[in-house]
């Protein structure tokens, strides 16, 4: 059985069919991208899967758990947790207080026999863990809004993991990253393979072709192909949908 199953999932903004009855299986341990043409549904897809939006039918299995109609936190609470967007990120803060929040609305209840200087001390410490996990403990004192770009995207990660997810959805992790930066996320991302299920979309075809262990490609809302960065990369009816000459450039 597979970790995450997607069977006929649907929906349409009015009369577009953004998800048209898309199947997909995610195995535990892998990192599975999904990639395909500006407006091919990415985005809605993990929002689907997040449960930030609803679905017009079709189901979403977790670990043999019925996910579809539940509300995200349920669905983190279940172990599924999505990157947030960097407008998630409390700037006031410093970074070990944003982590530290997360950490707290996962396993609040369970500190309640904590005193609350012992409780300060654990939650900082799960949350110093998650920080030093995405390369940033250097930061935990920093106040978030005076991070840079490609640090606030790795607090991002940094929060979706102290929810200690099986599975991370990862939205375009990269976007407005430089070169360095983009380098130090994509280490996040491989070095969290085997451990934590992800799927990851992205438009960077070097590293998703680099990490992904599948790649499925996304056309008007269904999933034309699944297969080995390898597998993909020669399909004639993704070079012909959508790589073209990218294919032969990916890696
Ligand atoms: N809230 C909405 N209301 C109406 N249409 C929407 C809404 N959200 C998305 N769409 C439309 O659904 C289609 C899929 O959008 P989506 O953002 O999921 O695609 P995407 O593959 O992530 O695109 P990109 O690669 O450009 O980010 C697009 O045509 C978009 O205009």
């Amino acid at each position: 059985m597979s970790l995450l199953e997607v069977r006929g999932l649907r929906k349409s903004y009015g009369a577009l069919k953004v998800t048209d009855d898309l199947n997909l299986s995610v195995e535990a341990g892998e990192l599975h991208a999904i990639i395909g043409p500006n407006g091919a549904g990415k985005s809605t897809l993990i929002a689907q899967l997040s449960g930030q939006a609803g679905s017009d039918g079709g189901s979403v299995r977790f670990d043999g758990t019925e996910m579809t109609g539940l509300p995200m936190h349920r669905r983190v609470r279940a172990g599924m947790s999505r990157s947030f967007q960097i407008t998630s990120i409390l700037p006031g803060f410093t970074a070990l207080d944003n982590v530290a929040v997360a950490v707290q609305a996962r396993r609040g209840s369970s500190f309640r026999f904590f005193t609350p200087v012992a409780q300060e001390h654990a939650l900082n410490e799960a949350a110093l863990e998650a920080l030093n996990r995405v390369g940033i403990a250097d930061r935990a004192f920093f106040r978030a809004g005076s991070l840079s770009h490609g640090e606030k995207r790795q607090l991002e990660l940094a929060i979706a993991l102290a929810t200690r997810p099986r599975l991370l959805l990862l939205d375009e992790p990269l976007a407005g990253t430089s070169g360095q930066e983009a380098d130090r996320l994509v280490e996040v991302m491989r070095s969290l393979k085997g451990d934590v299920t992800q799927v990851l979309i992205e438009h960077d075809m070097d590293a998703v072709f680099a990490l992904a262990d599948r790649i499925s490609v996304l056309v008007y809302g269904r999933i034309i192909a699944t297969g080995t960065p390898d597998e993909i990369r020669g399909d004639p009816a993704v070079r012909a949908a959508y790589l073209g000459e990218e294919a032969g450039e990916g890696g």
